[in-house]
Formats: structure tokens, C-alpha cells, sequence
């Protein structure tokens, strides 16, 4: 190359990586593979050492990549929180294993953990109490999540044993699989778009304004390094056995999840046990990470801009394999969401056999340009469900069947639609097509909505194959006669169905709004919903501007509401459950006690047994009155932890008592 092409082509790299930077780390929404990324990196990387002279100090190959969305307040880090050189080959490590014999006095100690595939936190404690979780952000700064971190069961907010008085902690929040899953399936039912992988989901979820939403969706954590001055330690891992000691959730040897060794042999060991068994786990990791033991060594190693010398990360290959498309099938979801997915020639690949692969919409398939019986390569990366990245065209029949997408509903022959703006394509015979009506009735009576016993995505199928329940209004108008001539039924189950339907009449309004299945209402926002218009007729006849009004509901969902309300059929529906008895108006409660009466509140900060919501429910259930902001005329402020200092010293200035959420208890359970 020469030296111009070479400036082109380095200009070119930092421009992309810039932006995949980006879309990576703060909108937690990448557009290539890791692996792909670090191929990019790699390749800036050997130029800039090849032309330094058009190396720029600004360079991704210099820098962290940030992610800073100035959504919370920027903290200044006390010991840079930097990223780890990585690389995807052995004898790289083997390579690097060498050099720090080289450069290290005496012999060496290696720590090898696993890579754990979330996002970097530092977390500081003052006097065995979490003080602030820290984002790495550019590694010189990040953001104070800590509501959002709280909510993490695995971090303690008090610590036990002989903690330093002043320290931090890092480590790495990520999502446990099975619970991403959940959420996922989740967000499929609601008709909101899936997240791709565990990894960005962590990284949004904790960006969240809201840390009920970090709470519900169960992240977990590890912590695996002590940062402090004088904390008397004198190896990383003497640090990770103390830090277990204070309470923290750490890597522990017995599980392999962390070990010692002083051999390039014992090095791999780690590396091999772990490429295997890493689908065994509950959680992605996306390697291994090789760190020197001894502090001492550690600092005389020192750091480059990005990274410390005295570690590495191995990183693994996403594997891939190629396989057979046999087909392409289309699943219509409950809102008519149509999912193109490819039926592959059984392969093993990641542990589990793989027959099935997302395509996710027409674009997907266009862009890849499919013909059956095509030998594609599937991969599995962080994604859970397998994906197609790429086709053999070389081996290709010239007789073979370009992939065209349908136009025609699979299930009720009905003509798609392709909303302006979106990728997905949707079947909008809504009332008749059998999997959206299923779907909708599958939905209306789930757990978190109507709740109700006897009746499952079976029997739901039997009612609507014979005609006896096409809607949900038709499940109240269920006979017990009806329904104990279905198949597989007897009279204890055909009664319990009738009773669990009659039981359903006492479900509160808020799950019977998200029961109704309006597009992109899950249960939070049916609650606020709820709360704001008391009743299904102010909702259905709200404003536009009253609806965006609403704490977290946005212009989305406010078009939402307003076009499930504009259909006659929904409000048919809705007329007919109102005559069936459900409730479509917030009950009035009852006070709990007057023991608050006529004295007022201000709830300030985060509370451990109850949410804020909570809290300042019971303050009105108990005869109290919450105001905003704090005068001479509250008669208390009630602190949970992290109020903000102005307002603790206003409520001092003016002799206002401030309560603690277990003296508020004690006020209202005297009696
Ligand atoms: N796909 C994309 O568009 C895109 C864009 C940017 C970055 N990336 C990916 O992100 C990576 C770069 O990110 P990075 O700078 O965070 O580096 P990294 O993820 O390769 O390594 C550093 C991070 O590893 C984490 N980690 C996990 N377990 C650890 C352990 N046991 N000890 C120490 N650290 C541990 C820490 O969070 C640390 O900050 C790239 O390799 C790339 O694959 C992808
Ligand atoms: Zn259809």
C-alpha cells in the first residue's frame, strides 16, 4: 500500500470504528459482530504501526470506547478503568507469555478468569457502605448509575468482615441467559422489538431512567478487582478470596471460574477447559482473560493508553459452521408480526443442534440474498438463537429457487402490510386470522393479566376450534356444559375453568388493561395508564396531548392507545366484558388508617423495602398527602438512600424532621 491509500484507507478505518464505537457502547446497538469490529481495529492497528505519520491521537486504537450518553451525572474515576488488549489466536498469547518473561524480574504468577461478556462497573465503598457505581465511560470518566445498580441483588450495600475503610470495587454486570430469555419472550408477546444479545441488553437495561426496569429484569454480577491506596494486598487474587470474604459475588476457584498458574501450559489448560464448557454456563463469556498475580509486578508492567500490559484477553471465535437451507417457513406472532425463519439440515454447532435460524424480516433475506438449498454458514455469537451470516454462492444450482418473501398471510391468506418505517411485516386481519386471535386470547389470560386457572394455550385452542370462544369477550359467555364435552375434560377441570373465569371478574383494572393487548402496553405502562385516567372510557377518549402526558408514555404508545381505541371492534369487545362484569375503573380505596391525617411528606431517595410508588401510596392509604418539594409547611421528609444534599439541608434549614423508611413504618403499624 502505499503512503496515500494507506491515510485513505486509516481515515476511512477511525471514521467506522468511531461509529460502531458508538452504536456499540451508547446506543448498545451494534451493526457487526465482534469479531468483525476486531478485525477492523486490527487492521488500523498494523497500519498506524506501518504509517505512524498518519496516526491521530484520537485513534480507536488509543482510546476506550466510551459510553457516555450524558443521561447521568459524569464522574471522574480515581484509577483509570481501562480495556484489555485481546487477541483470538494461541500463539498471540503464547507470544505475549514470552515477552513478560522477558520484561518481569523474577518468575511470574498467572491468573486466569473467565471473560465475562456484560459491562464494566466500578462500585466504591466508604466504610463497608455502597457509596457510587461508576460506567468505565472513556476510562477516565464514566456515569453514576447507582440507582440502577442497587437494584442488582449480587451487589451488597453493606459489606462484612475487615473491609478497608475507603476502596472500590470492579467488575462486570451482565444478563443471565435464561432470564434475557424470559424478557425477550416477553417482548415478543407485547409486540416490541426483541434485543439481539445478552451483552447490549445489560448495557441498555442499566442506561435505563428508571431502575424499577433494572430491577424486573434480574441482571446479575461478578466483581474480580480491589482498587484502593494502601489496602495492604498484595496479589490479585488475595484480593478476589478477600473481597468474597466482604460479601462481594466473586469468581471462586472451586469452580474453575478463576485459577492460578505459573505455566503457558496451564494457561491453555484454562483456555481449552473453557471454550468447551462455556455453553454449560448461565451466562456468555466472550474468552478469557490472563492477568499477572503479583501487584508489584502488575506496576512495574504498567499501561499502555488503552490497557494494562500484565493482561491479556483470549478471545474465542464465534463458531460457525455451514449447513443446508431446506426451507423458509413465516410464524405469524399475536399483533401479526410476521418472522421469516430458515429450516436448516441439523447441524451441531455451540453444543446443541441447531435446525433453525432467525431471518428476522424481508430485508434480512434480501440482503442475503437466499436460495433454498443454499449452503449457508450459521453462527452463533452472543446471540442466543442462531443466525445466518453469510452464503456459498460458489456451490449454488443454477436451477435453484430465489427466497421471495410471501405476500400472502400463512395462516389466514390475507395480504401483508409493510408499515411505513418499519422492517416487519404484518398480517392485519387481526379479528380472523387464528394465531393473533389465539395469541390474543393466550395473552388476556397469562398470569400477569387476567390470571385465569384452568385454562391454558390447549384448551384455548379446543374453545376456538369448535367455535366456542373466537374472541375474549366469548370466555364469559362459556357454559360449564360447554365446555366438559370438550376432549381431555372432566367435571373437576371443566369447573374449576368456569370458576377461574368467574374468579377473573375480580382482577384490578391495571391487569385488565394490559390484558387487552394493545400494542406496546406491557404491564408498567398499563399501571400508569391506569393511574392517571382511573377508567377505561377517560383512556379511550384521551387526547393525544393527555396521553404523552403521562409519566413514560411516549408518542409510541400514546398512537397506540389511540388506534386500538379508534377500532369498533375492540370497543365492542370492551362493551361486552363490561357486561360480563370486569373491572375498567381503578377501585377507590379504602384508607388504611387515619393515622397520617392532615400531616404531608416529601419521599426523597431510594428505598429498601418498598419502591417510592409504594411508599407514597401508603402515605395517602394512611390519610397523609405527599407534596414535591420541601417548606416550612412539610411535616416530614421521609429519606430512603441517595437523597441529593440540597434537599437534606433545606429540610435541616427549616427544623423539618427527616424519617427513615422504618420510622415512617412505625408510624402507621401503631395500631
Ligand atoms: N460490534 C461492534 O460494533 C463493537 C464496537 C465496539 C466494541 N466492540 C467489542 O468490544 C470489544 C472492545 O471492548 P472493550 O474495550 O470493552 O474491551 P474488551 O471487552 O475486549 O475487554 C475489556 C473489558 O473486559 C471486561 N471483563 C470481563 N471479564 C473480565 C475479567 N475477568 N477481568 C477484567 N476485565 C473483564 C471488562 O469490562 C473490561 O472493561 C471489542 O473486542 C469488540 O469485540 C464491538
Ligand atoms: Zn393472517
Amino acid at each position: 500500500m502505499n503512503p496515500t491509500e494507506a491515510q485513505k484507507r486509516i481515515e476511512q478505518l477511525t471514521q467506522e470504528l468511531t461509529q460502531h464505537n458508538y452504536s456499540y457502547y451508547v446506543e448498545s446497538n451494534p451493526t457487526i459482530s465482534d469479531y468483525e469490529f476486531d478485525v477492523l481495529l486490527k487492521e488500523l492497528q498494523d497500519l498506524e504501526a506501518e504509517f505512524p505519520q498518519f496516526a491521530s491521537e484520537l485513534s480507536p486504537t488509543k482510546r476506550v470506547g466510551g459510553d457516555i450518553t450524558k443521561k447521568f451525572e459524569t464522574v471522574v474515576h480515581r484509577f483509570p478503568m481501562l480495556s484489555l488488549s485481546n487477541s483470538y489466536s494461541e500463539e498471540e498469547i503464547i507470544d505475549w507469555e514470552q515477552r513478560l518473561k522477558k520484561l518481569a524480574s523474577g518468575p511470574i504468577e498467572y491468573v486466569c478468569e473467565l471473560k465475562y461478556d456484560g459491562v464494566a462497573i466500578g462500585i466504591r465503598y466508604v466504610n463497608g457502605k455502597f457509596t457510587r457505581a461508576v460506567t468505565r465511560g472513556d476510562g477516565t470518566k464514566g456515569e453514576d448509575i447507582s440507582a440502577n445498580v442497587k437494584t442488582i441483588r449480587a451487589v451488597p450495600l453493606t459489606l462484612k468482615g475487615d473491609y478497608p475503610d475507603d476502596f472500590e470495587v470492579r467488575g462486570e454486570i451482565f444478563f443471565p441467559r435464561a432470564n434475557f430469555e424470559a424478557m425477550n419472550k416477553q417482548r415478543e408477546e407485547l409486540g416490541e422489538p426483541v434485543f439481539a444479545n445478552p451483552r447490549n441488553s445489560a448495557s441498555g437495561t442499566l442506561k435505563s431512567q428508571d431502575s424499577r426496569v433494572v430491577a424486573e429484569r434480574g441482571l446479575d454480577c461478578y466483581l474480580y478487582g480491589v482498587y484502593g491506596d494502601d489496602l495492604n494486598l498484595e496479589s490479585h487474587l488475595e484480593s478476589v478470596r478477600k473481597a468474597h470474604e466482604w460479601g462481594f459475588k466473586t469468581p471462586l476457584e472451586k469452580d474453575r471460574y478463576i485459577a492460578k498458574t505459573s505455566t503457558i501450559d496451564g494457561i491453555m489448560d484454562f483456555i481449552h477447559y473453557w471454550d468447551k464448557e462455556r455453553y454449560n454456563l448461565p451466562f456468555d463469556i466472550d474468552g478469557i482473560v490472563i492477568k499477572v498475580n503479583n501487584y508489584e509486578q502488575q506496576t512495574d508492567l504498567g499501561f499502555t493508553a488503552k490497557s494494562p500490559r500484565w493482561a491479556i484477553a483470549y478471545k474465542f471465535k464465534a463458531e460457525r459452521v455451514s449447513t443446508i437451507l431446506e426451507e423458509v417457513t413465516y410464524q405469524v406472532g399475536r399483533t401479526g408480526a410476521i418472522t421469516p425463519v430458515a429450516n436448516l439440515k441439523p447441524v451441531l454447532l455451540g453444543g446443541t443442534v441447531v435446525k433453525r435460524a432467525s431471518l428476522h424480516n424481508a430485508d434480512q433475506i434480501e440482503k442475503l440474498d437466499l436460495y433454498l438449498g443454499d449452503e449457508v454458514f450459521v453462527e452463533k455469537g452472543g446471540e442466543i438463537i442462531p443466525k445466518i451470516v453469510g452464503v456459498n454462492t460458489a456451490s449454488r444450482l443454477s436451477t435453484a429457487q430465489k427466497v421471495i418473501f410471501i405476500e400472502h398471510c400463512p395462516e389466514c391468506g390475507s395480504e401483508l402490510h409493510r408499515r411505513e418505517g418499519e422492517a416487519q411485516h404484518y398480517c392485519l386481519n387481526d379479528l380472523v386470522c387464528p394465531p393473533q386471535v389465539k395469541g390474543r386470547m393466550e395473552h388476556f389470560i397469562s398470569r400477569k393479566a387476567m390470571d385465569i386457572d384452568g385454562l391454558g394455550a390447549e384448551t384455548i385452542d379446543l374453545l376456538y376450534k369448535k367455535g366456542l370462544a373466537t374472541s375474549i369477550a366469548d370466555l364469559y359467555d362459556l357454559t360449564f356444559d360447554q365446555v366438559v364435552n370438550l376432549d381431555r375434560m372432566a367435571d373437576k377441570s371443566a369447573n374449576n375453568l368456569i370458576l377461574g373465569i368467574k374468579t377473573s371478574k375480580e382482577v384490578p383494572f391495571e391487569r385488565v388493561l394490559f390484558a387487552l393487548g394493545i400494542r406496546f402496553v406491557g404491564e408498567t405502562v398499563a399501571k400508569k395508564l391506569a393511574n392517571a385516567f382511573k377508567n377505561i372510557d377517560a383512556i379511550a377518549s384521551a387526547t393525544y396531548d393527555e396521553l404523552i402526558a403521562v409519566e413514560e408514555i411516549g408518542e409510541k404508545i400514546a398512537i397506540a392507545v389511540q388506534h386500538f381505541f379508534q377500532d369498533p371492534r375492540a370497543l365492542h369487545t370492551i362493551d361486552r366484558l363490561k357486561a360480563a362484569g370486569i373491572q375498567f375503573e381503578v377501585e377507590e380505596v379504602a384508607l388504611d388508617s387515619n393515622e397520617l391525617e392532615g400531616k404531608t411528606f416529601v419521599v426523597s431517595g431510594v428505598f429498601s423495602k418498598f419502591s417510592r410508588d409504594e411508599i407514597k401510596d401508603l402515605i395517602e392509604k394512611n390519610g397523609g398527602k405527599n407534596v414535591g418539594s420541601i417548606s416550612a409547611k412539610t411535616s416530614y421528609v421521609l429519606a430512603g438512600e441517595n437523597m441529593g444534599p440540597a434537599k437534606l439541608e433545606k429540610a435541616s434549614n427549616l427544623g423539618i424532621p427527616i424519617i427513615s423508611e422504618d420510622d415512617f413504618l412505625a408510624m402507621i403499624s401503631t395500631n
